[in-house]
């Protein structure tokens, strides 16, 4: 099986112009865990990968992996596998042509077509062309694609995209399936549920720089989520919170305030004599976390030496906050998620400002542990009729002498309809998943030759070149 490597940023930054995409990134991603790459739009997550894959040159600073630069790799599509946003598919190609195209130009056996395709559950859209995929049909080619070259280390952009649910339930199998294997897993996404449930460690980017690099567990302390209040007097609730400074958002359930603590808003409201329905201290989102985080009001959970500290509110009457062994909120993302009620309580000196002027801090990058948990819930792989056919999938990388022993040159025999071999790389230029898998230049030169000599016309498709 393919190890996992360490992906490495080192002060990793790129400007396009003024524009500074990506500013001194220092970061390290784990092998044999996932990691989430979490921003908002325009954070610089896609440049971030794209100088990883060698797709964009950094302007300072390096992105390696295994201490090697993309350009580096002998042989990239065996080392590294990408699920971009944006794979470049040739509409017209059928699917299977597509990873034939691929795995040729890679020096990879065409044998490992087949089998990815029944691993993605595609085997009976072989023929189809990409033009009629629907979108989660195409996450699926894009991530055969990816680990055609059974890649130790996977990086996954927005991967949940298009995917309904049993699509998304898959995928999710998938990542936490590689990680376990000891693979390198960087999935960035926006759709902070998902990353909450399969990520163990956690990058968040914002405005181009590191606001964050830690497990969940780090990210999240329980006694810093949001408060919720409620009164049947909401007019006279919201005056009330608005004359002291704090900024809320309305929800069903109530105002929800960031930044304090339900001691504090209990104050407020009890001075301004408003009658409380609700007042909850909940235990934060990951969705909260981010918000302070982009926001820079983030507050890194203070260590807790004794375990009674967590319950030294500044008011005596206030009831504990949140129950140690509920952790740090990485699990269920509901609204009830980590939150206990707090009684309503007397006013309190201890009114902090919403904004909180403390500095980001970001802790040292974490040691990844020896074995990732195995998910609480595993289920078999949609679309895999033969889960040998999948164990063999990862048990055998492309170097199996049994791999080895079908080769390049008797798939290639095999494969008399494929296209030249120019035609192949011309294709490679042209798309930017299969811009991981290595160009001729960077290939042994028997892998090269194999893939030349082995070209013959291909007119199944042809209609494709006609049409570009
Ligand atoms: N080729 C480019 N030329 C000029 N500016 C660019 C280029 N690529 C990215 N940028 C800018 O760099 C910043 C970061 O963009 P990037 O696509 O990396 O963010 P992102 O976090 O991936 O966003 P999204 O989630 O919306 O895809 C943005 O301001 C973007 O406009």
């Amino acid at each position: 099986m393919a190890d996992g490597q360490l992906i490495e940023f080192d002060h990793a930054t790129k400007r396009f112009g003024a524009v500074a995409a990506v500013s001194d990134f220092s970061a390290r991603v784990n092998p044999g865990v996932v990691t989430g790459f979490l921003g908002p739009n325009g954070a610089g997550k896609t440049t971030t990968l794209r100088m990883l894959l060698g797709l964009e040159r950094p302007t300072s600073g390096t992105a390696t992996i295994g201490g090697s630069r993309y350009a580096e790799l002998r042989n990239p599509a065996r080392v590294i596998g990408a699920m971009m946003e944006d794979p470049g598919f040739r509409p017209r190609r059928s699917v299977e042509r597509h990873l034939t195209t691929a795995a040729k130009a890679a020096g990879i056996p065409l044998s490992r077509v087949g089998e990815l395709l029944s691993f993605v559950g595609l085997e009976n859209d072989a023929d189809t062309r990409i033009a009629a995929l629907s979108l989660g049909m195409r996450q699926r080619l894009s991530a055969a694609t990816a680990l055609l070259g059974d890649p130790g280390v996977l990086v996954l952009d927005e991967p949940a995209n298009g995917l309904d649910p049993e699509g998304i339930r898959w995928m999710r199998t998938l990542i936490r399936g590689l990680a376990d294997e000891g693979r390198t897993v960087l999935v960035s996404s926006h759709v902070l549920s998902e990353v909450e449930q399969i990520a163990d460690e956690i990058l968040v980017i914002a405005h181009g720089e590191l606001k964050f690099a830690g497990t969940m567990e780090d990210l999240a302390d329980p006694r810093t989520g949001p408060v919720v209040v409620d009164a049947a007097d909401r007019s006279a609730l919201s005056v009330s919170l608005k004359d002291a400074g704090y900024e809320f958002e309305i929800l069903r359930s109530g105002l929800t305030v960031r930044g304090s603590d339900a001691a504090t808003i209990g104050g407020i409201t009890a001075r301004a004599g408003v009658a409380l329905t609700t007042l909850q201290q909940r235990g934060p989102t990951l969705e909260d976390v981010f918000l302070d985080l982009v926001h820079d009001r983030y507050v890194p959970p203070a260590p807790v030496a004794d375990e009674t500290a967590l319950f030294d509110l500044p008011v005596a009457s206030a009831e504990p906050v949140a129950d140690p062994s509920t952790g740090s909120g990485s699990g269920d993302s509901t609204d009830d998620a980590h939150t206990t009620v707090a009684e309503p309580v007397e006013a309190s000196e201890d009114e902090r400002p919403l904004i909180d002027d403390a500095d980001i801090t970001v802790p040292e990058p974490v040691e990844a542990p020896a074995s990732a948990e195995a998910p609480a819930e595993e289920r078999p792989l949609p679309g895999i009729s033969d889960l040998a056919a999948v164990a063999s999938l990862f048990a055998n990388p492309v170097t199996d002498p049994n791999i080895a022993a079908a080769g390049i040159e008797s798939a290639e025999v095999q494969d008399s309809e494929s296209e030249p071999a120019e035609s192949d790389a011309e294709d490679l230029d042209r798309t930017r998943v299969i811009d991981v898998v290595p160009s001729f230049d960077s290939e042994p030169a028997d892998h090269a030759a194999d893939v030349a000599e082995g070209s013959d016309d291909e007119h199944g498709d042809s209609s494709d070149d006609e049409q570009r």
